[in-house]
């Protein structure tokens, strides 16, 4: 179905500033005609919201996921209009490197760009304090390498996202780790958070039930919490200090600005920092 964008949606002017802390002035995009937007509309709301700050000449840094996906095709498209030039993308996976080269959108790496202008991703859990959970989509190493080297990161999530704590939504906190000897590293893992009713569980393809594979040729543990983790920083330092572990999917302290499309309006709140 096609969205008919509210006039903020489609304003031409770049944003000059992000409101600090939540501010949801605009009606909602809820509802148009008693017709409900759906979660993948939410989801392409907050990512064209984004969108609007990417300006010509920035070096930008493409998320991985269903939506992150929209604030990649709305830049392709911005391109091809002619609205936008001079962008170079850094993709966070195979995935979008190739959503990225059939929109025509030039691609580099973060050897060439050091240093991003602005990164746009999803993420699959928010906490109040902008902390995030990513990887579930099995991109966490790549996005976690681009996302940390931008001047700025726009997380883009619909409202069902947001948690009262990391692990809060009771779906897997992803750990990237390498093939070699995988139970060990899964035991480590779960003795770690054992206090907190840790479970790992090997990402394997649904149907084939083969170890579903990273872009990196890594496996991917799921980590599953009874309770809370605790101290983040602590529990990010154990999982790194552990042989085996190439990264996880805590995002502390990363996010910049996050924008949450909901039934109630399109939210942003910017870090303080
Ligand atoms: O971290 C990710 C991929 O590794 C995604 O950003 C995250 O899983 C959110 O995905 P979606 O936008 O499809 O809900």
């Amino acid at each position: 179905m096609a969205i008919a964008y509210p006039h903020y949606l489609t304003s031409k002017n770049e944003p000059k500033s992000v409101d600090p802390l939540m501010v949801s002035p605009q009606p909602s995009p809820s509802s148009r005609g008693g017709v409900c937007l759906s979660q993948d509309e939410l989801k392409k709301i907050a990512a064209y919201k984004a969108v609007e700050f990417v300006q010509s000449g920035m070096v930008l840094g493409l998320g991985t996921g269903s939506t992150a996906k929209h604030a990649v095709d709305r830049i392709g498209e911005l391109l091809k209009q002619g609205k936008l030039k001079n962008i170079v993308g850094i993709p966070t996976s195979e995935i979008t490197r190739n959503q990225a080269e059939k929109l025509g959108i030039p691609l580099s790496d973060l050897d060439d760009h050091p240093i991003l202008d602005l990164a746009i991703d999803g993420a699959d859990e928010v906490d109040p304090d902008m902390n995030l959970v990513k990887g579930r989509g099995g991109s966490l190493l790549r996005e976690k390498m681009v996302e940390a080297a931008c001047k700025k990161f726009i997380v883009i999530v619909d409202e069902s996202k947001l948690v009262s704590h990391i692990g809060g939504s009771g779906l897997a906190m992803p750990v990237e780790i390498v093939p070699f000897c995988w139970k060990f590293t899964l035991k480590r893992l779960e003795m770690l958070f054992m206090e907190a009713g840790c479970v790992g569980k090997l990402r394997r393809f649904e149907g084939s039930g083969d170890p579903f594979v990273t872009d990196n040729k890594n496996y991917i543990i799921d980590l599953y919490f009874d309770k809370e983790i605790g101290d983040l920083k602590a529990a990010s330092d154990a999982i790194l200090r552990l042989a085996g572990v190439v990264e996880h999917g805590m995002f502390l302290d990363m996010a910049t600005t996050l924008i949450v499309a909901s039934k109630n309006g399109v939210s942003f709140t910017n870090k303080l920092t």
